[in-house]
């Protein structure tokens, strides 16, 4: 089974005006509320592709409530911890650039956090994990950590999807994946990532420090993947992003999916980043139609 774990799921409002004007009112062209969070957002592309999934974390209030119905209304399954304080909201302003404003944690109470630890306790080498996202209030910075230490070892593959501190103290535990986007690789190593090229060789400082493979993802500059025995560059034809929202997610999705099913490495590498263009391209998350169309547009190359 695939498991997916968001501590700090959102409501997603997302809001599209015609121009911003800092201290004015603004009239929206239209609105959309959808359960979001990096975790929930790769349950959703799963399901998308008709593979299941099982989302965790933590929700309260009527946000909270909000998420969980959605979940359920889209036919994926949950094992969410219900927690006293509201989850937040995140604000996802469309004008002729997108403005994010991230909501206030809850805090977590220890008892919720330890449920947590309790129920991830039971998976076995049979499971997937994937750990994406924020850390909310109250859970310690190093979680994705501990929950490695504790996984790894019983042969859970990880997924890691973190930026930061957790990435950074993440990657010793040796997580299966990590993806991370150029600034947060950049972050990482105290750099700026310009280019795909510099996305490699700091791809494979990431390996060095215990990751198994990593995929950087770039935007509309495409992505690079580096293991110990490969690394290829993927690039994609400039489009305009319609939503970049959840994009990221999808690379993850992709990726878990495409290996899931045994693809070979570069086909699987292909598979993630035309997930992730076909979500930023189009309206709502990917399909397997809008992947399957969007493949033969990437470019990929072996570097090595
Ligand atoms: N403007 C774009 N055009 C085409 N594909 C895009 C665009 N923006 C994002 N993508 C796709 O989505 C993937 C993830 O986007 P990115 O912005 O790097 O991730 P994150 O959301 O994690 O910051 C990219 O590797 C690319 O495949
Ligand atoms: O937990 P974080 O890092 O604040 O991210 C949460 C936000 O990221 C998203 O999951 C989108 O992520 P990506 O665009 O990176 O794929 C949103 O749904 C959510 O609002």
């Amino acid at each position: 089974m695939i498991y997916t774990v968001t501590l700090n799921p959102s409501i997603d409002y997302h809001v599209w005006i015609d121009s911003w004007e800092e201290g004015q009112i603004h009239k929206a062209q239209k609105d959309r509320k959808v359960a979001g969070g990096k975790g929930i957002n790769v349950s959703k592309v799963l399901r998308n592709l008709e593979m299941d999934s099982t989302a965790l974390g933590f929700v309260g209030g009527f946000a909270g409530a909000f998420i969980a119905d959605q979940l359920e209304r889209d036919g994926i399954r949950h094992e969410l911890i219900k927690i006293e304080q509201e989850s937040r909201l995140n604000i996802k302003i469309k004008a002729h650039v997108e403005t994010d404003i991230s909501g206030v944690p809850p805090e977590i109470p220890a008892e919720a956090l330890a449920k947590l630890h309790g129920r991830l306790d039971q998976l076995t080498d049979e499971d997937c994990l994937v750990l994406a996202g924020s850390v909310p209030r109250g859970v310690p910075n190093d979680i994705y950590q501990a929950i490695m230490k504790r996984l790894v070892p019983k042969g859970v593959r990880i997924f890691l999807d973190a930026s930061g501190k957790a990435l950074a103290d993440g990657l010793a535990e040796r997580p299966f994946l990590i993806k991370p986007n150029h600034h947060e690789l950049g972050e990482l190593f105290g750099v700026n990532i310009l280019s795909p090229a510099d996305a490699i060789f700091y791809g494979k400082k990431a390996l060095e420090a215990g990751a198994r493979n990593v995929i950087v993802s770039m935007a509309e500059q495409g992505a690079v993947f580096v293991n110990s025995k490969a690394a290829f560059a993927a690039r994609i034809p400039k489009q305009d992003p319609v939503n970049s929202i959840g994009a990221g997610d999808s690379v993850v999705a992709g990726f878990l999916y495409a290996y899931e099913k045994g693809m070979e490495l570069e086909d699987a590498f292909r598979f993630a980043v035309a997930a992730g263009s076909a979500t930023a391209l189009s309206e709502g998350f990917c399909t397997h139609e809008k992947i399957k169309a969007f493949s033969p547009k990437i470019t990929i190359s072996r570097v090595e």
